[in-house]
C-alpha cells in the first residue's frame, strides 16, 4: 500500500508481511481530549487494516509517565506523581477500551527504561553526539547540520535567527536540546550523571531503539504539531546512535479543530474523550473522523456530529428492516462476500487510507442494498450485506447489519403480526415493546 512520508514528502510504498509500528504515546497529567484521539483511531484504522490483509504489526506505544507537566500537577494538587499518572493511565485504557482500539504489542511507561536510557545517553555521550554540563545533558546540533533540520523542512539557521529558541548559557548551541535534565524539584531518578530525568526526546527514540534494535522500523507516527522539535529530535538522535533513518515513512495527522482552532488543552477549548463517548459513542467519532483525509484539519461541529448520528441511524433502521425480511420471506442469509466490493475497499484504503472515499462506497452498497430489497431481489441480499459487516469491522466500527433472526425472534415477531390482525391492540402494543427492545422494530 502506498503511505505518505513527511520526510521525503512522497507517497512510499510498503509491502511487506510484516510491519513495525510506533506512536508517541500520551503524557498522563490529564484526560485526553477527542483531539489526542485521531492519531489513536487513525493508526487503529492502518493497523486493522493491515491485519486484514495478513500483515504482522508490531506496534509499539509509550506512555510518557515522566514530565513537568505531570510534576507540576503533582504539587499544584498536593499528591505524587505516581498518583496522578495511575489516576490518568487507567483513564486512558478504559478511553482505550471504551473506542474499540487494538491495544500495541507494547504499551511502555518510560519510567520502567531509567537504566537503559542511562546506558542510552551514556552512548550518545561517548560517540560525542552529546556533552554534560555539571549533570545536565544536552544533544549536540552542530554534529549533525547535514540532517537536522530535515524532517520539518527547517534550516538550522533560520531556526536560531528566528529566535524560537531559548538562550541557555550552558549550551554549545541554542537548538542543543536536553535529553538528562539535572533536578532537585519533583520526582528524580540516579544516574552517572546525577540525580535527574529523562528529556521527552529521548524517551521514545530509546524505546524505537530497544524495542526494534537500533533497525529502521516501517512507521512512526504522531500528530503534525509533533513534527518539530519532538520528531527532529527522536530522529537526530537516533541516526547519530544507529547511523540509520528511525523510520521508513513517517507519517503525522493534521489537527482536529472547534471553530477552526486546534483542539488544545492549553487553549482550554478541549471535549474529553470521556465526555463525548458518554454523550455520543465511538462510532459516532470513528465516522467524523472517517470522512477527511487524515493529514488535512478537520474541524468538529455539531454539523458533522448530526450527520455521522444520521449515518449511524441509517444502519439501524436497515438493520431492522433486514431482520424483518429475514423473517417474512423466511430467507437464510449466505456467508458469501461481494469480491468486487472488498477489492474496491482495499484499493482506496492502499491509497494512503482514503476512507472518505471508502465511505462513499459504503452509501452506493446501502443504495444497492435498498434497491434488492424493494425489487424483493434477496439472494444478492446477503454478499452485500457481509461485505457492509466486514468493511465496518475492518475499520472498527462495533455497529453491524443483522444476518440473522433467532427462533424466539420469528415466534415473537409473528404474535404481533396475529395480535394487529385481530385487532388486539393492547396485545399488539405490548409485543411491539419486546420487538423494540430487541431490535426488530
Ligand atoms: N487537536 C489535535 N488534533 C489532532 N491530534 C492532536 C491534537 N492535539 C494533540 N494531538 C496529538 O495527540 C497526541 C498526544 O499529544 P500530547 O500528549 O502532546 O497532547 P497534549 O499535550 O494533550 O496537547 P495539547 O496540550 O495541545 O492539548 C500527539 O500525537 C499529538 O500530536
Ligand atoms: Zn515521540
Amino acid at each position: 500500500m502506498k503511505l505518505f512520508d513527511t520526510l521525503t514528502q512522497t507517497q512510499k510504498e510498503i509491502n511487506k508481511k510484516v510491519i513495525n509500528i510506533y506512536s508517541c504515546g500520551p503524557t498522563i497529567y490529564d484526560y485526553i481530549h477527542i483531539g489526542n484521539a485521531r492519531p489513536i483511531i487513525l493508526m487503529d484504522t492502518l493497523i486493522r487494516f493491515l491485519e486484514s490483509s495478513g500483515v504482522k504489526v508490531n506496534f509499539l506505544q509509550n506512555i510518557t509517565d515522566i514530565d513537568d507537566k505531570i510534576i507540576e500537577k503533582a504539587l499544584s494538587e498536593n499528591k505524587t506523581e505516581k498518583e496522578i499518572t495511575d489516576k490518568y493511565l487507567s483513564a486512558f485504557l478504559d478511553n482505550l477500551n471504551k473506542l474499540n482500539i487494538r491495544r500495541p504489542n507494547k504499551l511502555i511507561p518510560i519510567s520502567e527504561r531509567i537504566l537503559e536510557m542511562d546506558r542510552f545517553i551514556s552512548k550518545l555521550v561517548n560517540l560525542d553526539a552529546a556533552y554534560n554540563v555539571n549533570g545536565d545533558v544536552y544533544f549536540d546540533i552542530q554534529k549533525f547540520t547535514d540532517e537536522y533540520g530535515k524532517l520539518s523542512n527547517k534550516k538550522i539557521q533560520d531556526l536560531i535567527s528566528g529566535n524560537r529558541v531559548e538562550v541557555d548559557i550552558k549550551k554549545n548551541n541554542p537548538l542543543d536540546f536536553s535529553i538528562w535534565k539535572k533536578t532537585n524539584k519533583g520526582v528524580m531518578f540516579n544516574s552517572i550523571f546525577g540525580k535527574g530525568r529523562p528529556g521527552w526526546h529521548t524517551e521514545c527514540v530509546l524505546l524505537v531503539d530497544e524495542y526494534f534494535s537500533g533497525e529502521t522500523i516501517d512507521i512512526h507516527l504522531g500528530g503534525i504539531d509533533l513534527q518539530f522539535p519532538h520528531h527532529e529530535n527522536e530522529r537526530i538522535q537516533f541516526i547519530a546512535k544507529n547511523n540509520k533513518e528511525l523510520a521508513n515513512i513517517w507519517m503525522h495527522n493534521g489537527h482536529l479543530t472547534i471553530d477552526g482552532e486546534k483542539m488544545s488543552k492549553s487553549l482550554g477549548n478541549v471535549m474529553t474523550l470521556t465526555n463525548f463517548l458518554n454523550e455520543y459513542s465511538s462510532d459516532i467519532l470513528r465516522w467524523i473522523f472517517l470522512t477527511t483525509y487524515y493529514k488535512q484539519p478537520l474541524n468538529i461541529s455539531d454539523d458533522i456530529i448530526e450527520q455521522a448520528k444520521k449515518f449511524i441511524q441509517k444502519i439501524d433502521n436497515l438493520s431492522k428492516k433486514i431482520k424483518q425480511v429475514i423473517i417474512t420471506e423466511q430467507i437464510t442469509m449466505s456467508g458469501y462476500i461481494d469480491d468486487n466490493i472488498l477489492d474496491e475497499f482495499k484499493i482506496h484504503m492502499q491509497d494512503d487510507l482514503n476512507t472518505s472515499r471508502v465511505l462513499t462506497l459504503i452509501e452506493e452498497v446501502l443504495k444497492d442494498i435498498n434497491r434488492l430489497i424493494s425489487l424483493n431481489e434477496l439472494k444478492a441480499l446477503s454478499t452485500k450485506i457481509n461485505s457492509l459487516n466486514y468493511i465496518f469491522k475492518t475499520l472498527g466500527f462495533s455497529m453491524c447489519v443483522n444476518v440473522f433472526a433467532s427462533e424466539e425472534e420469528k415466534d415473537i415477531f409473528w404474535a404481533w403480526k396475529k395480535a394487529v390482525s385481530e385487532k388486539e391492540f393492547e396485545k399488539a402494543d405490548e409485543i411491539r415493546a419486546i420487538l423494540i427492545s430487541k431490535g426488530i422494530l
